[in-house]
């Protein structure tokens, strides 16, 4: 494959913004080659400036999830883009999103809309504190929430990528009330409220974490943080940036038959523009200004294309209640097709798949299930970073790390995925 007109661009982009991206994952670093360039997407495909075509599971890290340039979402934005594209004052988009993510989603009976999940959970547990009166939250090892100061401690995603524990810059008086624990330790959630309970304001959570690669939290667990939270008086938040509207219409909650006090959107909700949202009760939700004193703001938050594209995008998905059982049938051939490889090819690794989030874990314990951070970070990304390379040079665009989701779109066929296990079969072989 030629890729000199990505290298180009990508030279060019270093002497323009720090790493030549505007997000760290993208750069490549930790696959060892250089980023290629999209130019355009059409459905489950991607091309680069260079005229490759990938079949893209990264889609845009989970919001493409009808693919891209879905006729819809470019028709309903085509209708609104002429006529103005941001008034910071109210309009009936941000109704009809708002109320369809409410007649979808039981726990939400009030939302709120932001322009990124970095905003929608910081907003969210700001509002937690303020509801609760108290000051502790509780995130766990190798879920990430976004780049706000309080919750870069022990993250997945970009921060495991490259190894950054923390981050310079946030001091540690605002790391100190954040408490972290194990995913899916229940001894160590248990000791935690034990201790700190009556200081608890909230337990943020990715209910299926896609950020330290793909690590569902068992149902045991989930249960344990909602009665654990209740009867210490604080509030469970999950975080479904990456789960809502993709698990299922209702989101990871309804997999769990979990209520959450809060939940936080992005992604899916902005049909692949910028947005976020946290919503939940009412009675929470009303300690938001101008409502109760909880201050929060934002510009263009509730802008009308991002209103638009997502409410295209979620009536797609609601009038095709099937789509779900396609894309949960297309992760399970996918995961199983991967299991029978590796098999195959005595690669030591793991796949985890829910629905269609999944990813390969190149671990060396085999025998052992990635459970939590501690067993996923164990894992041989040297190995993934050639197997990330080998895909590529066959047309399958991959997360460029071995910590981030596989993401599936409703246009993902049979025969896409059959390609995609030809390509692992042969990659396998080359680097095992
Ligand atoms: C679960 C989760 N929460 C929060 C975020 C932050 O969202 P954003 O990148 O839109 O700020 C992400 C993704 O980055 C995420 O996957
Ligand atoms: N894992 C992150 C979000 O889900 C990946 C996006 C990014 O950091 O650029």
């Amino acid at each position: 494959m030629n890729h000199s007109a990505s290298q180009q661009l990508f030279q060019e982009a270093k002497t323009l913004m720090p790493g030549g991206v505007n997000s760290p994952v993208r750069a490549f670093s930790a696959v060892g080659t250089d980023p290629v360039f999209i130019r355009e997407g059409n459905g489950p495909l991607i091309t680069d400036v260079d005229n490759n075509t990938y079949l893209d599971y990264v889609l845009s890290w989970g919001p493409m999830i009808l693919g891209h340039a879905d006729p819809d979402v470019v028709a309903a934005l085509q209708n609104v883009i002429g006529k103005g594209t941001s008034f910071g004052a109210p309009t009936e988009a941000e109704n009809q999103l708002a109320s369809l993510m409410i007649e979808a989603v039981p726990s939400l009976e009030k939302v709120r809309m932001v322009n990124s999940g970095t905003e929608a959970v910081m907003s969210a547990l700001r509002l937690a504190r303020g509801y609760t009166n108290r000051s502790k939250i509780v995130k766990f090892n190798g879920n990430y929430h976004g780049h706000s100061d309080a919750l870069l401690v022990k993250a997945g995603s970009g921060l495991l990528t490259h190894g950054i524990p923390g981050s310079p810059g946030v001091p540690e008086g605002v790391v100190q009330y954040t408490l972290t624990a194990r995913f899916n330790d229940e001894a160590m959630i248990r000791d935690i409220f034990e201790t700190h309970g009556n200081d608890i304001a909230a337990v943020i959570v990715e209910p299926v974490a896609g950020n330290m690669g793909v690590v569902p939290m068992t149902q045991s667990f989930a249960h344990l943080l909602r009665s654990l939270t209740s009867q210490a008086g604080s509030l469970l938040v999950f975080d479904e940036v990456m789960t809502g509207f993709r698990l299922a219409f209702q989101g990871a909650q309804s997999l769990y038959g979990i209520t959450p006090d809060l939940s936080c959107y992005s992604k899916i909700i902005g049909g692949g523009l910028p947005v976020g949202a946290f919503g939940g009760r009412k009675d929470i939700m009303d300690h938001m200004a101008p409502e109760g004193p909880v201050y929060q703001a934002g510009t263009l938050s509730g802008n009308p294309l991002a209103m638009t594209a997502g409410h295209a995008t979620l009536k797609k998905l609601q009038e095709h209640p099937g789509y779900y059982d396609q894309l949960n049938r297309q992760g399970s051939r996918l995961a199983q097709g991967l299991r029978d490889l590796i098999k195959k090819h005595r690669t030591p690794a793991q796949v985890n798949q829910k629905g269609s989030m999944l990813c390969l874990f190149f671990t060396e314990f085999t025998e052992s299930e990635v459970t939590d951070f501690e067993s996923a970070a164990a894992c041989d990304t040297q190995r993934f970073a050639r197997f990330f390379r080998g895909m590529l040079s066959r047309g399958i665009y991959l997360p460029a790390s071995q910590f981030e989701a596989w993401f599936l779109s409703v246009l993902h066929t049979d025969s896409q995925i059959h390609q995609t296990l030809e390509a692992v079969d042969a990659t396998l072989s080359e680097i095992n």
